[in-house]
């Protein structure tokens, strides 16, 4: 079992740098990081070095990174990887200078997600100069996606400590790696890539101001505010350039009896599953081409 002590950070690729960084700066409230390399915008949002790195190039997610707790774990990690036949790289210098990492590994899940371990993440000393007063307070979760989410929970409570706190039907399942109720979600898609990237902030009145902030500047709303039932968060989509989702949210749910919570199964088809203040909504929620229990219909139980 492979231990993850946090997320880490999400690495994007973006055809258009200077556009993506403006947004994650002037609109998001990103701290810009003098990474001092061409081609990159390293983003910070927390103590971290940075939590987002945009890099110059194909559009669309590059890695979703997590830590582990030391390079020997790191070691570790990459042996425990090779056993179960998944096939891990290590990252060159290069790159763990840019991710501002001492070491780190790199693998596909089993629907071609790349995930990255890293040991060593460079924490800031200086307090976080944040672009726009947004309330940030930290990076809180990643949303990957799957054709197969049962499957894909599969392996992550095989391979590492990930443990479920709630399904969606299965059309999502939020996982936990310490009390917090998620630091990692799956949501079901056609293909891999990243649903949408998480910021937590101070207050609920954050999540508000935001929100008329966004509409003011034009920028698309998928879905808020609103809250979702599962950690209890008041949450707040949106899109930034090249279809890239942010969610800003507020007041999650921390799990801190690991032993007695047990995770529930929400019904996709109820429209409050997602929004408990039921909101329109533009993102997917329910993929049409999967067939899940809820959308079969009711027959007489046999
Ligand atoms: O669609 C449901 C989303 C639930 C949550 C939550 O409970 O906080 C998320 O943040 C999410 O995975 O986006
Ligand atoms: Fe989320």
């Amino acid at each position: 079992m492979i231990e993850l002590t946090d997320i880490a950070y999400v690495r994007s690729g973006v055809a258009d740098l200077a556009t993506a960084t403006e947004f994650a700066t002037s609109i998001v409230g990103l701290e810009l990081v003098d990474g001092g390399e061409p081609g990159v915008a390293h983003l910070r949002a927390d103590s971290a070095h940075h939590r987002l790195a945009l890099v110059e190039g194909e559009s669309g997610v590059i890695a979703s990174g997590f830590t582990v707790a030391d390079e020997e774990a790191l070691a570790a990690a990459e042996t425990a990887l090779e056993t179960r036949g998944i096939r891990a790289a290590r990252i060159d210098p290069y790159g763990c200078r840019s991710r501002r990492v001492r070491a780190g590994i790199g693998f596909d899940d089993p629907f071609g997600n790349r995930i990255e371990l890293v040991a060593g993440q460079h924490s800031l000393a200086t307090p976080v100069n944040y672009s726009r007063a947004a309330g940030i307070t930290e990076f809180g979760h990643l949303c990957v996606d799957a054709p197969d989410v049962r499957e894909a929970y599969r392996f992550w409570s095989s391979t590492f400590n990930a443990r479920v706190s709630d399904w969606i039907g299965d059309d999502a399942c939020l996982m936990r790696i310490n009390p917090v109720h998620h630091k990692l979600a799956v949501f079901a898609a056609d293909g891999p890539g990243l649903c949408h990237m998480n910021f937590q902030v101070a207050a609920i009145d954050d999540i508000f101001r935001s929100w008329h902030f966004l509409v003011e500047q034009g920028v698309e709303i998928e879905m808020g505010p609103g809250r979702h039932p599962q950690s209890g968060a008041v949450f707040l989509y949106f899109q930034g350039p090249e279809g890239f989702t942010y969610e800003y949210s507020y007041g999650v749910r921390r799990i801190e009896d690991d032993a007695t919570w047990r995770p529930r199964v929400f019904d996709p088809a109820e429209r409050g599953s997602i929004d408990m203040w039921l909101g329109p909504t533009s993102r997917p929620t329910s993929q049409p081409q999967l067939v899940t229990t809820s959308e079969l219909p009711l027959r007489k139980a046999t």
